[in-house]
């Protein structure tokens, strides 16, 4: 998924198309996707303004032929169904997978696509969150502090048998994540543990851990 603005970045250009050590942040993403064993086609979420970028990217790549470039959506999750829909007929397992997670090793996805194999229909990488979380009502009052041992802050690669993960996004409905519209088609959905390098990009602060990271 690479079709954001990047508001919160604040960029001159879309998020996915910032460079970091070279690269871009999809470029980056893509390439550790290829490296998954089992990866057979990448498909690429491009703002309509960058799909010659997109598509031009990962040209000189041995594997360029298995990647596919299309146009997102204005939501997130019309962005996925876009690019579900530019998927070969014989892709049984989907990763849903955010250019702004650049970082998230080729191990993680093989776990997942290990988990999806093993019978689950959805898979989320998840890590416990380290700080006490509120709920707030509109006042900022709260309401509940839910028990933390319980929470999981979740990243991407998102993995789906193909079938569920197409009925989920068969209503339209819009979610901050896939797993989310799998949960409400009465989906159950398996959290295992996440990476840290699976972090996501979204502010300048973010951007500069991942440049350290790649430098060091
Ligand atoms: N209409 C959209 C919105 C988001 N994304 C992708 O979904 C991922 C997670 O979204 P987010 O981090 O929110 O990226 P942006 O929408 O670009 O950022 P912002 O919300 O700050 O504008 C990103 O890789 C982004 O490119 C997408 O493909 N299509
Ligand atoms: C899909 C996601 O990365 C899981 O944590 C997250 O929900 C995306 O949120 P964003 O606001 O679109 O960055």
């Amino acid at each position: 998924m690479a079709a954001g603005l990047g508001t919160r970045l604040g960029a001159a250009q879309p998020k996915a198309f910032v460079r970091v050590a070279g690269a871009t942040l999809v470029e980056h993403a893509v390439t550790r996707a290829l490296d998954c064993a089992a990866t057979t086609q990448v498909v690429i979420v491009a703002p309509a303004s960058h799909l010659g970028e997109a598509g031009a990217l990962l040209s000189g790549h041995p594997r360029a032929d298995d990647v596919t470039v299309v146009a997102g959506g204005r939501e997130r999750s019309e962005s996925v169904a876009l690019g579900l829909g530019a998927l070969r007929d014989d892709v049984d397992v989907v990763l849903v997978h955010d250019a702004a997670r650049c970082l998230a090793p080729a191990d993680l996805f093989d776990r997942l696509v290990a988990a999806v194999r093993a019978g689950h229909d959805a898979v989320v990488p998840g890590q416990p969150v380290t700080d006490t979380i509120k709920q707030v009502d509109e006042r900022g009052h709260v309401v509940a502090t839910p028990d933390r041992s319980t929470l999981r802050a979740v990243q991407t690669p998102q993995a789906f048998r193909r079938p569920v993960l197409l009925a989920a996004h068969a209503s339209g409905a819009d979610a901050t994540d896939d797993a989310a519209l799998v949960e409400r088609a009465g989906g159950t959905v398996l959290v295992i543990e996440g990476d840290e390098l699976a972090f996501k990009v979204t502010t300048a602060s973010d951007l500069e851990r991942a440049a350290r990271i790649l430098g060091s």
